[in-house]
């Protein structure tokens, strides 16, 4: 007896540069996914080598949700063979959607190439691309980026794919440069809407409405929502394998985990962390404040410094994320902040 094939599962992919996002707009979506009453399923893809943003994912998933992690790395390159298996472990659960959050430095392409691959093929079915952007750094990144044109390469073609372009951080937003932003996007992408918000709060129904209608057997007859392109072969000049140290360094940039040796003062912190700019391109992790209980999740990206008191934390580390940042001197820096504090008490 033939057994009944079933559907390929559709898949989302998140993507969008380090801090520009991408996790905030996940929690939407599992969010909303809940909401159209279907099961999600998540590949989290982080540089660092411990987990941030998949600790608080975690935090909001519902029963029925699933999650894996990929950690130290990029999927598009190094972590590339364990997409697979990690792809099919979600799909043992048989979910509704799949959602793939990327890092900040990945093209979205090769990941959806990847979908392609034999054990994947009959499963899974891309579906849609939603990149987020930071309002403030965009138009910068060009020049920010100049010694790293890779990555440069990278952040464009994470907007020239998107089928939805979420340009977030737009609270201090002056019209002159929404309309230079505007018309640089709309230079990359012309046929794809551009949402201009604050923490990716963006109307979902068009991609759930879409998810909803997929057939529940048998073949997708046509692309149903606003569809790229089939992805162009693994092209290594695009995006170079990266290159991995012990610190783990993808192309140029780097991450650096800093070990936490009690209560922080905050506003040092966020000094030294702005001192970095350009270099330091993202910083997160979790930590206990001085003069404050518990422990908060501090996240940096284009020197803006959140901090989130955090329930059912214990360990703490901050995890850092730059282009040739000079990491003993970060590390000396940190060490002394800690001194400091010590001696003050
Ligand atoms: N002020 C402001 N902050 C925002 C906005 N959107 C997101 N953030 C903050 O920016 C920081 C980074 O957001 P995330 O959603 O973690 O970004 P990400 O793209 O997942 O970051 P990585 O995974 O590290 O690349 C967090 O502190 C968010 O709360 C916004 O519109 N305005």
């Amino acid at each position: 007896m033939r057994r009944k094939r079933m559907p390929p599962i559709p898949v989302v992919i998140v993507s969008g540069f380090l801090g520009s996002g991408k996790t905030t707009l996940l929690l939407r979506l599992l969010q909303e996914a809940t909401r159209h009453n279907l099961q999600s399923a998540v590949l989290m893809n982080e540089l660092g080598t411990i987990d941030v943003d998949g600790r608080l994912v975690n935090a909001t998933m519902q029963e029925r949700q699933i999650m894996e992690k990929l950690l130290d790395g990029c999927i598009c390159c190094s972590k590339k063979s364990e997409v697979i298996g990690s792809m099919e472990k979600l799909l043992a659960q048989q979910p509704d959607v799949i959602f793939i959050e990327l890092t900040g430095v990945a093209n979205p392409e090769e990941v959806i190439d990847m979908l392609t691959e034999p054990q994947l093929k009959e499963k899974v079915r891309f579906h849609t691309i939603l990149t987020t952007l930071d309002s403030y750094y965009y138009l910068e990144y060009t020049s920010i980026f100049e010694i790293d044109r890779h990555l440069v390469r990278t952040v464009k073609r994470q907007v020239e794919v998107a089928d939805i372009i979420i340009v977030n951080k737009t609270e201090d937003m002056k019209e002159t440069h929404k309309s230079k932003l505007l018309k640089a996007l709309h230079k990359q992408n012309e046929r794809s809407p551009i949402i201009f918000t604050t923490y990716s709060e963006v109307d979902l129904s068009s991609v759930f409405e879409a998810i909803t209608q997929l057939p529940k057997a048998g073949k997708y007859k046509k692309p149903l929502f606003n569809i790229v392109s089939p992805a162009q072969p693994h092209k290594h000049d695009q995006h170079p394998a990266h290159t991995e140290t012990a610190e783990g360094s993808y192309s140029r940039v780097q991450t650096s985990t800093l070990p936490v040796h009690g209560a922080i003062q905050a506003k040092k912190l966020e000094k030294l962390l702005k001192a970095y700019h350009p270099y330091l391109l993202r910083a997160k992790g979790y930590l206990p404040i001085t003069g404050k209980d518990g422990m908060y999740l501090m996240q940096y990206a284009a020197k803006r410094t959140e901090w989130e008191k955090i329930e059912d934390i214990t360990d703490c580390y901050l995890v850092l994320i730059g282009i040739d940042l000079p990491v003993e001197e970060i590390h000396e820096k940190w060490h002394e902040l800690f001194r400091e504090t010590a001696t003050q008490q």
